[in-house]
C-alpha cells in the first residue's frame, strides 16, 4: 500500500518537474542576486574564463582567479577591476593536488573569507591521435580535466555544506555527453567530469538540510576560442550548427547559473545528439555522425596541432 502511494507521489512530481522546466524554456526564472558573493573561477587567463570573470564582475561578485599562466591571468584581473570590482588573481598549476590545497588556504587567509561560488573551467585537450600522443599529455588532461574537479570540492565544499550557501560549476563539454574520433583524452576526461558532477549533485540532494549548496554542469558546442582551431563538420551542416561564439555561450551559460538550472547544454539543438546516442543502435549513430562529417570533424584539428607543434607553438611532449 505505503509503495502504491510513493508511486502516485512520485508520478505526480515526476509530471510537476517536467512541466517546470518545459515553462522555464519560455517564461525564464527569477535570477539569483550575486552582488558580493566570491567567485573563483580557473582558467580565467583563458577566453570563456575571461569572459565569466567579467559577467561575474557585471552581477557584483568579487573573484578570484586561478590560471597557470601568470600573464593573462593578470591581464583579466586588471579588467574585473577596471569595471569596480574586487580581483584576487593566483597563479595555480592545476596539474598538483598540494598546489591546489595550499593555495585555497591562502586565498582564505589572505581574501579573509569563504568562497561560496566555484567556476571549474580550466581545460585543455591533447590534440594528437591517441597512438601518437605523449603519454604524459593524454595524463594532463586526466589531471586537470577531472583529477583538478576532486581537490577542487575537496577544498571548497566543506566550508559551502557548513554555512548552507554555495554553488560548484563544472564547464564540461558536449564531448562529456557524446563523442567523436580522435579526442579520446579530452572525451574520457568530460565524461567523467559529467559523472564526477552528477554524483556529487545527487550526493548534495540526499544530505538533509543541504538545500543551499547548488550545482550546474555546463555543456558546450564547440566554441570559437582557438583551444579546438580547426575542427570542422560538413559545410552544410556547420549552417545549421555553427561554432558558438564565445560571449553567447558564456552568456547561456550565465543564464542558467543565474537560475541554478542544474545542466545546461548549449545550444539547445545539441540535447538530439545526447538523445540519439542514448537511444538508437551503434550503428544508426555512425551513419548519421558520417553523413553529417562529425566522424571526421577532428581531422582537420589535429593536423593543425601537428602543424603548430611542428612550428614550436604547441607542447611537443
Ligand atoms: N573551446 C571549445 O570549443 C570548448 C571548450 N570547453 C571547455 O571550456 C573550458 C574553457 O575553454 P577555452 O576558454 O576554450 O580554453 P582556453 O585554452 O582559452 O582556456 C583554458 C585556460 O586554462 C588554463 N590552464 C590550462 N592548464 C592549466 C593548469 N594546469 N592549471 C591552471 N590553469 C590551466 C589555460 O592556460 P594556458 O593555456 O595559458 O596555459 C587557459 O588560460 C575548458 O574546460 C574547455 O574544455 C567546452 C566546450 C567547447
Ligand atoms: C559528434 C557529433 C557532432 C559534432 C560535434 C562536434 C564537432 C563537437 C565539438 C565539440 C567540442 C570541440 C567541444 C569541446 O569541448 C554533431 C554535428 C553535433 C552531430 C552529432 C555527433
Amino acid at each position: 500500500m505505503i509503495v502504491l502511494v510513493d508511486l502516485l507521489v512520485m508520478l505526480l512530481d515526476l509530471m510537476y518537474y517536467i512541466l517546470r522546466s518545459m515553462l522555464r524554456v519560455v517564461l525564464r526564472p527569477r535570477t539569483k542576486d550575486i552582488n558580493g558573493e566570491l567567485v573563483l573561477i580557473t582558467g580565467s587567463g583563458g577566453v570563456l574564463g575571461r569572459l565569466f570573470a567579467l559577467e561575474f564582475a557585471k552581477h557584483g561578485a568579487e573573484l578570484v582567479l586561478w590560471d597557470c599562466n601568470q600573464t593573462t591571468n593578470e591581464q583579466t584581473a586588471k579588467l574585473v577591476r577596471e569595471v569596480g570590482v574586487k580581483a584576487h588573481a593566483y597563479t595555480v598549476d592545476l596539474m598538483d593536488r598540494d598546489t591546489i590545497y595550499r593555495t585555497a588556504e591562502r586565498v582564505r587567509s589572505e581574501v579573509g573569507r569563504d568562497v561560496t561560488m566555484v567556476i571549474n573551467n580550466a581545460g585543455v585537450v591533447a590534440g594528437r591521435r591517441l597512438l601518437d600522443c605523449p603519454d604524459v599529455l593524454l595524463e594532463r588532461t586526466m589531471q586537470i580535466n577531472c583529477h583538478a574537479l576532486f581537490w577542487m570540492t575537496k577544498a571548497f565544499l566543506p566550508q559551502m555544506k557548513a554555512q548552507n550557501h554555495g554553488h560548484i560549476v563544472t564547464i564540461a563539454s558536449t564531448l562529456g555527453l557524446f563523442s567523436t574520433a580522435c579526442v579520446e583524452d579530452y572525451c574520457a576526461s568530460k565524461f567523467a567530469a559529467v559523472g564526477f558532477h552528477e554524483s556529487l549533485s545527487h550526493e548534495l540532494l540526499t544530505e538533509d538540510g543541504l538545500d543551499g549548496v547548488k550545482t550546474t554542469l555546463v555543456c558546450p558546442y564547440l566554441v570559437d576560442t582557438g583551444m579546438f582551431a580547426g575542427c570542422k563538420i560538413r559545410d552544410e551542416m556547420e549552417n545549421v550548427l555553427p561554432a558558438l561564439e564565445p560571449h553567447y555561450c558564456v552568456k547561456q551559460a550565465m543564464n542558467a547559473i543565474l537560475v541554478d538550472q542544474p545542466l545546461v547544454c548549449i545550444p539547445r539543438m545539441t540535447y538530439l545528439p545526447f538523445l540519439s546516442r542514448a537511444l538508437l543502435p551503434w550503428d544508426a549513430n555512425v551513419v548519421a555522425y558520417r553523413f553529417m562529417g562529425a566522424d571526421k570533424c577532428m581531422y582537420p584539428f589535429i593536423k593543425a596541432m601537428e602543424q603548430r607543434v611542428a612550428n614550436g607553438h604547441a607542447n611537443a611532449a
